[in-house]
């Protein structure tokens, strides 16, 4: 992946961009090969005689990829990047000679809306290429000739070791006059210089610093800077099982993906993105309670209807592709949790205010007050039959929890005699209700006997100690119910009516709250190990989906997820936490001895 934090595009290690959506990520696509064919779209750029690729890499602490191929001509690095978005959206390729002469090619198919509109192609003046399809424009500039030949654009050249080639493609509106191009040279400059003052922030020093720095570097591609947006990945439809159904759009801002990555900013010390988010969130639940949304655009719009693209044959011939995603109408009680819980930490680390948001937290508290006994659709977004969930009700004692401490810790005015008896009604229907007396251990809903992976974060929202034998009994249940070899199910799918056939991945962000879970309960060996498991499935380039395949030993689902990472980053912190403690601790005996 390479972005412009508006939009995001993705290289195949073929060379090939074969997703891009602009100029923001959930715009309609020009390059859609990923989810089809060649032929809706994409641009490859590689040797022509076959090669191998014998690196690929992002240049350090920046999202500029570098991949470099090699065959019996010689070896050329291709760069990639986009650089931050000025007036237009720009991606931009530089092919550089490494050894001998490589001859190449460049073979640029747009098809915009999906894969379905062919642009009228006209070169300008310049001789800058211009390919128009109704609002959109995308400008190619190269010194490379290009040739039109069966709908596809096409630029024959040889690299010799020390030549660097460039290649701009820009996005802009097709009524407006044709923006400034930029020089591909400084935009490489500017851009490595952005990344690099951005990474700096970061200090982390433990063992896992660079997997959470190139996590981090991974949620601020994925933030729309103009309004603070995180979009939970920039892809749609990469399926949960290949083949299968269970496809979705994740180019939207959920509350929850959202809330728990302004904690992992805030934690790594990147408090200009985590206030950018705060105030967006402010303004996207701002209105009546009663109409919050789990999920909005990245300019907070509420419209996100779910329609599907019947063209495209899918990842994997994974049908149908979707666009827009119904779970945006649903009831989630969780999310009202996280989002008080987001407020008191931001309150905590000394976040500045653009707008004050007590009024706001205390008119939801005050319709989740009037809701939290109604059956919901969980954090899983089940598209069955409504349920009570146990941890969308812990979700609702944290909001309240978390309300009643805003209130205590900074002098805030509240109603908080009502807040601490809903609070502990809650705590006693959940301890009554969805902990199975017979099995002695926590479930998934309310009177059932299933399992679920969201349970294993009762201790870190605080809803019950690590000494607490229901906690110890639900761990142990999980590692017995929901492992597949050592990753965490979210639940079963066979078991679980979630309106969907069965059948899916490892869920990464429950298998990294199983490491929290150990690290919480004192197995530091199992957390370790389990961490290290798990960062052994990032790509080659550090890089996380939603979901592992055991079976196929491949990742599955969107990519790359927002979830996933800020999992990493927390389980990183809580580890380097708990052995910087062991070490304080091992070193006070050694001084006491
Ligand atoms: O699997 C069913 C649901 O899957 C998606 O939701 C998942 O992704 C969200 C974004 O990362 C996450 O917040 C949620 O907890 C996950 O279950 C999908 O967006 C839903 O429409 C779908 O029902």
């Amino acid at each position: 992946m390479i972005g412009d934090c508006e939009a995001a595009a993705f290289i195949a290690r073929n060379g090939s961009i074969d997703w891009l959506c602009l100029p923001r990520f959930d715009s309609d696509s020009c390059f859609a090969a990923l989810l089809g064919e060649p032929k809706d779209g994409r641009w490859q750029i590689a040797p022509r005689a076959p090669s191998e690729v014998t690196d690929r890499r992002y240049r350090e602490g920046t999202l500029i990829l570098e991949t470099t191929f090699t065959n019996a001509e010689g070896s050329v690095r291709l760069i990639d990047f986009m650089p931050p978005k000025g007036q237009a959206s720009d991606v931009i390729r530089i092919v550089v000679g490494i050894e001998g002469r490589v001859r190449m090619r460049s073979e640029l198919v747009i098809r915009f809306d999906y894969g379905r509109a062919i642009p009228w192609v006209s070169r300008l003046e310049n001789g800058v290429l211009r390919a128009t399809a109704g609002p959109n424009m995308l400008l190619l500039r190269t010194p490379v000739s290009v040739r039109g030949k069966d709908m596809k654009t096409i630029g024959d050249f040889t690299v010799a070791a020390g030549d660097r080639v460039p290649f701009v493609l820009t996005h802009a509106p097709s009524y407006l006059p044709v923006p400034a191009l930029p020089d591909p040279f400084s935009a490489l400059a500017n851009t490595e210089q952005f990344w690099r003052k951005w990474s700096s922030t970061y200090q982390g020093t433990s063992k896992w610093s660079e997997a959470a720095l190139r996590s981090l570097i991974t949620l601020k591609a994925l933030t729309f800077s103009p309004t603070g947006g995180i979009v939970a990945a920039p892809t749609t439809s990469l399926p949960e099982k290949i083949g299968a159904s269970r496809n979705w759009d994740y180019r939207f801002c959920w509350l929850r993906d959202a809330t728990l990555t302004l904690l992992a900013l805030m934690g790594s010390g990147y408090f200009q993105e985590a206030s950018a988010w705060r105030d967006w969130l402010v303004r996207a639940v701002a209105g009546n309670p009663n109409q919050l949304q789990i999920m909005y655009g990245v300019a907070g719009e509420r419209r996100l209807w779910e329609w599907e693209v019947p063209w495209l044959r899918g990842f994997g011939d994974s049908k149908p592709v979707r666009v827009g995603n119904a779970a945006h109408d649903q009831l989630q009680l969780d999310v009202f949790g996280e989002l008080m819980d987001a407020l008191y930490q931001a309150r905590r680390g000394g976040l500045p205010a653009s707008e004050p948001t007590w009024d706001m937290e205390c008119a939801l508290l005050q319709y989740l007050a009037s809701i939290w006994q109604q059956p919901d659709s969980g954090i899983w977004e089940i598209r069955g039959e409504p349920r009570h969930f146990t941890y969308s009700k812990m979700m609702a004692w944290v909001a309240f929890d978390r309300g009643i401490k805003s209130s205590q810790e900074f002098d805030l005015p509240c109603p908080v005699e009502d807040w601490r008896r809903i609070r502990d009604d809650i705590h006693r229907d959940v301890c009554a209700n969805g902990c199975d007396p017979d099995l002695g251990h926590f479930v998934q809903a309310y009177g059932g006997k299933e399992l679920d992976a969201s349970l294993l974060l009762m201790c870190s929202i605080g809803f019950l100690p690590p000494t607490d034998r229901r906690v110890r009994a639900t761990v142990e249940a999980i590692e017995r119910d929901l492992l597949v070899d050592g990753f965490v199910r979210r639940y079963d799918t066979g078991r679980t009516d979630d309106g969907l056939p069965p059948g899916e991945g490892m869920f990464l962000a429950c298998s990294f709250w199983l490491a929290d879970a150990y690290q919480m309960l004192g197995r530091i060996a199992d957390a370790e190990a389990l961490f290290e498991r798990l960062l052994a499935l990032r790509n080659d380039l550090g890089l996380l989906s939603e979901e592992y395949d055991p079976d196929h030993r491949c990742l599955v689902g969107n990519f790359p997820q927002a979830f996933s990472h800020i999992s990493l980053i927390n389980t990183a912190h809580n580890l380097s936490q708990a052995e910087k403690s062991l070490n304080q601790r091992s070193e006070k005996k050694a001084a006491s001895d």
